[in-house]
């Protein structure tokens, strides 16, 4: 059994506890890994080498940190199939889509990064009597905290920009699936990425998550995960006046006007709704129709839901895998049960689902749920299920489907499906949600702001905003 290990000073190193976790597989229910259970003592000694790190690190020019991350990119390349082999086994998705999402994202925010440390610039301000300009440092030792559902994308996406800008990290994956990180350490090494850069620890939130969060050596913290994690991060960082970035949860609204293209629309939504198990904070939802199409898009998105193949996520046309732990199943059939004691109808979900030698009837898997018949407030179209479960709604005109949408206490992504320009710019401009798909869905351009409205998070990801958030501002005036 592969014992995973924590990567601290340039090193792969087993817990301080020498306890472990279980690593699951989701398809078959089975241990493959053992996972450390890291304490205190670990993130001393990884703080202690970050610091040590940090002088000759943030000293290095643009070009010169640019260069490791494009041999950490090449090197996820070379390894795409083993890693996404691997991101497939822990987590239960399709492996094509690891192959074809996961991992190429992983090696694109690397280079991304790379590129984009190399034409960062900051602002100068010309006055009558003085120039003012802006240098922007790196913040020093920042911690990033990352969820399960796409484990190697999200942690690079927020280690690279790090990195890139000059700091050191603490690096947290998600105790639930940690597999790729662990290989992820390992090209490090083998990039020859300088002892004490970054750091990767393992373990629990509660025990070493928290620990991270309670440090105050940690200058910043970029976190992706749930809404309540988020905002025990806030309350502890608050009184520190640490930066805080913060990706939280989303109920994802998704608009379809009757003039829309039905049969893209159908089809996107499938995608967005399914994918990745639902799995997606960006995944729909909630998808509210017009009236007049109501049971045109009902017929033919039941129809292709139904169709979806779902089962052994190392089959290469398998559309669904399982999801991530047995915990999450149960969290998402129990909404299941509340949608139908909310009233909810539902329209497919509960067919069989055919299981092959490489999978067991212990993996967790679940059908896609299509429910109509609820009611806005109630608790199913209200909270993150983060699972394949959507419901259907009725809307008559363009402001009742505004209202509707905003009606949530997320704001983190929306679709709308027109073929009305002006109303889609319209709603566009009106929606609470920090990032609005029309026509299409996760069409993602890393350079452009990422993140949410209201509970759905703080600050953006992504481009210049990563590097800005990463960088604390100086401004020089010199007088003429
Ligand atoms: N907005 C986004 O970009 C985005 C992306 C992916 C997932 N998510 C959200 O993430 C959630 C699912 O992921 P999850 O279940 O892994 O979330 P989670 O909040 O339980 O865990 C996320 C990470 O935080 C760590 N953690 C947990 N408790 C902690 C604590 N007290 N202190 C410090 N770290 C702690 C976990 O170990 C994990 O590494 C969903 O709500 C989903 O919407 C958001
Ligand atoms: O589940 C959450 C998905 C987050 C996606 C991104 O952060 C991204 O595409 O940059």
């Amino acid at each position: 059994m592969e014992m995973i290990a924590n990567y601290i000073n340039g090193e792969l190193k087993p817990p301080h506890s020498a306890d472990y976790l279980d690593d699951v597989n989701p398809a078959t229910a089975e241990t493959f890994a053992k996972i450390p259970l890291s304490d205190e003592e670990d993130l001393k000694s990884a703080i202690a080498s970050a610091e040590k790190a940090f002088p000759d690190w943030s000293g290095l020019s643009a070009k010169e940190r640019a260069n490791y991350l494009m041999k950490i990119s090449n090197l996820i390349k070379d390894n795409l199939e083993e890693l996404a082999l691997a991101e497939s086994i822990d987590t239960g998705k399709p492996i094509q889509l690891a192959k074809t999402v996961d991992i190429p994202r992983a090696a694109s925010n690397m280079e991304f990064f790379a590129h984009a440390i190399t034409q960062f610039s900051s602002e100068s301000h010309a006055g009558k009597d003085s120039i003012n300009y802006t240098l922007r440092k790196p913040i020093g030792v920042v911690a990033c905290i990352s969820p399960w559902n796409l484990p190697l994308y999200l942690f690079t996406w927020k280690i690279a920009p790090a990195l890139a800008s000059g700091n050191c990290v603490i690096a947290k994956p998600s105790e639930i699936t940690p597999y790729t990180a662990y290989l992820f350490s390992k090209i490090c090494i083998e990039a020859g990425l300088p002892k004490g850069v970054l750091n990767i620890l393992h373990g629990t939130g509660p025990e070493i998550g928290n620990a991270i969060v309670q440090n105050k050596k940690v200058k910043a913290i970029s976190f992706t995960g749930g809404t309540a994690t988020g905002r025990k991060i806030a309350e502890i960082s608050a009184p520190m006046f640490r930066k805080v970035s913060l990706e939280l949860g989303g109920k994802n609204p998704a608009l379809v006007f009757a003039d829309c293209n039905l049969d893209k629309t159908v089809e996107g939504l499938v995608r967005a709704s399914f994918t990745n198990q639902g799995e997606i904070c960006l995944c729909a939802s909630r998808i509210y129709i017009e009236e007049s199409i109501y049971d045109d898009f009902k017929t033919r998105f039941v129809e292709k839901v139904k169709a979806l193949t779902v089962g052994n996520p190392s089959n290469q046309n398998t559309n669904m895998g399982a999801l991530v732990s047995a915990q999450h199943l149960e969290k998402v059939k129990s909404y299941i049960a509340l949608a139908k004691e909310e009233g909810g109808k539902l329209l497919c979900g509960e067919e069989a689902i055919e299981l092959d030698e490489h999978t067991t009837k212990n993996g967790y898997f679940l059908r896609p749920h299509v429910f109509e018949n609820l009611s806005n407030h109630c608790r199913t179209n209200q909270e993150e299920i983060f699972g394949p479960v959507v419901s259907l709604n009725i809307f008559k005109n363009e402001n009742e489907a505004t209202s509707l949408a905003n009606e949530s206490e997320y704001g983190l992504a929306s679709t709308i499906w027109t073929n009305n320009l002006p109303r889609a710019h319209r709603i566009g401009n009106q929606i609470e949600t920090g990032i609005v798909w029309i026509n299409c869905w996760m069409n993602r351009d890393l350079r452009t702001p990422f993140g949410g409205m209201k509970n759905s998070g703080l600050g953006r990801e992504g481009g210049l905003e990563a590097l800005r958030f990463f960088t604390e501002p100086k401004n020089i005036c010199i007088q003429f």
